[in-house]
């Protein structure tokens, strides 16, 4: 053994590194009906492998049982809450939530605080058309950001009177954020697909009182 130590390549460094890209001028806002809005920017998260392997070995995922009328069911997904202040289990989510601080300052609605993870094991993983309303997301204007990483699934949006939806793909990197209304006045899915799809994890950062 020589006394050199391993300097790892910049290819190294570069395969390691996972960073983020810049808000400003990349997200493209969609206005949707009765003051919803979403932001949408696909690849936000460069670098975004190691990421989702430390999400998926890294988590201390749960599944849960919920009350059905009168049944419990089986939640068809993993979930794992990150409560204000626990440490979140990769550096470039920690980031991702300065940024999006930074980036929405300005946006009633206040800081993203708490993280929220959800891991869709496969197709047969899903979440039912709701709107995040437990708490203050049911009353006033507040924001839902998501980043997404492992198998691309849609989120899916329709308005709550009915009417035409939308579909965001949501990728390996991607960011999205819900604002304005759009959990009192619209609600969002991620459906079930029979297509052979992969582990999915998503981030949702939420302000305090938001669920
Ligand atoms: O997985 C997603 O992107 C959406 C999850 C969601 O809507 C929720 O947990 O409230
Ligand atoms: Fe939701």
């Amino acid at each position: 053994m020589g006394d050199v130590a391993y300097q790892p390549s910049m290819l190294d460094l570069a395969e390691e590194g996972s960073t983020l890209g810049p808000l400003a001028g990349r997200v493209r806002r969609h206005q949707l009906s009765h003051g919803a809005w979403v932001d949408h920017l696909p690849g936000w998260v460069r670098g975004s492998d190691p990421v989702l392997v430390t999400l998926l070995h890294e988590v201390p995922w749960r599944a849960e049982r919920r009350r059905m009328y009168d049944a419990d069911v089986d939640v068809p997904r993993l979930l794992c809450w990150y409560a204000a202040g626990r440490p979140l289990p990769h550096p470039v989510l920690t980031q991702a939530r300065v940024a999006l601080n930074r980036h929405y300052a300005a946006e009633p609605g206040e800081e993203f605080v708490t993280a929220g993870m959800c891991l869709y094991r496969s197709g047969r993983d899903s979440v039912a058309w709701h709107g995040d309303t437990l708490g203050r997301g049911g009353r006033v204007d507040t924001m839902v950001a998501i980043v997404s990483f492992g198998s691309p699934r849609p989120l899916l949006l329709r308005p709550r009177g009915g009417g035409a939806g939308l579909r965001f793909p949501l990728g390996h990197g991607d960011l999205v954020v819900m604002g304005g209304s759009c959990q009192r006045t619209w609600e969002h899915a991620v459906p079930k697909t029979s297509r052979p799809v992969g582990p999915r994890v998503s981030v949702q950062f939420r302000p305090a009182g938001v669920a």
